[in-house]
């Protein structure tokens, strides 16, 4: 990287970090966006701590997603994932990455939104598709017709997704693209009246 080029990614990091203000910055979207691997990126470009939800649920519970889904159900996962995040939000500011149904859930959503800036990674199902299809550890993909399920999924889910505060689109760029399009976003976010993580109820 040259240095002009090198100079004006340290000033986007730090338009992104002044922004961002103390606050969370939580990931929302679909399976398969890409919120557990750019997450962490973006933590990193920010120099702030990174958790993801399903891995803290997996850690707490010494269960895979799966064993949980099949042993408990889901809504006693969602139960379980409700607790986590709240708690994560509350020892922030972090970058959190959240499981793809963590938004979609009300009591969820509303610690989301409290608990600092919320951002959807936005994707076409062709793109979803051939991520997800890569793995079979997804219980909520475990159907006749894995596609059509995501299919669906969209069409519920993306109206509520769409309450997030930023929406950046999730493409096949390379991930350091992804991650200076995430900066760009939280770079353009308003500072007046911001609430720091400490100020949550
Ligand atoms: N910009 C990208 N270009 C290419 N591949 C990507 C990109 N972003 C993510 N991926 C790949 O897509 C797959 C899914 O990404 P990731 O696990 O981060 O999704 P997720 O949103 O966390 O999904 P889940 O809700 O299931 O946890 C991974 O294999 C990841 O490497
Ligand atoms: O979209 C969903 O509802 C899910 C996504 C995964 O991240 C996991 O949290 C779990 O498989 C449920
Ligand atoms: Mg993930």
């Amino acid at each position: 990287m040259n240095e002009v080029a090198s100079i004006a990614e340290q000033s986007l990091k730090q338009r992104a970090s002044a922004a961002l203000g103390g606050r969370n910055l939580t990931l929302v979207g679909l399976m398969g966006a890409g919120k557990s691997v750019i997450g962490k990126l973006v933590a990193q470009a920010l120099n702030v701590p990174f958790v993801d939800t399903d891995a803290e649920i997996e850690k707490v519970s010494r269960m895979t997603i799966s064993e949980l889904f099949a042993s408990y159900g889901e809504t006693e996962f969602r139960a379980l994932e409700t607790r986590v995040i709240e708690r994560l939000l509350k020892q922030g500011p972090r970058v959190v990455s959240t499981g793809g149904g963590a938004f979609i859930n009300e009591a969820t959503r509303a610690q989301i939104k409290a608990g600092g800036v919320s951002l959807w990674l936005k994707a076409d199902l062709d793109v979803l598709w051939e991520r997800v299809n890569r793995r079979d550890h997804r219980p909520l993909l475990k159907t006749e017709n894995p596609k059509q399920t995501l299919e669906n999924l969209m069409i519920q889910r993306y109206p509520i997704y769409a309450e997030a505060d930023l929406t950046v689109l999730s493409h096949n760029v390379r991930k350091d693209v992804m991650v200076n399009e995430v900066l760009k976003a939280l770079a353009g976010l308003p500072k007046a009246g911001l609430a720091k993580t400490g100020d949550m109820p």
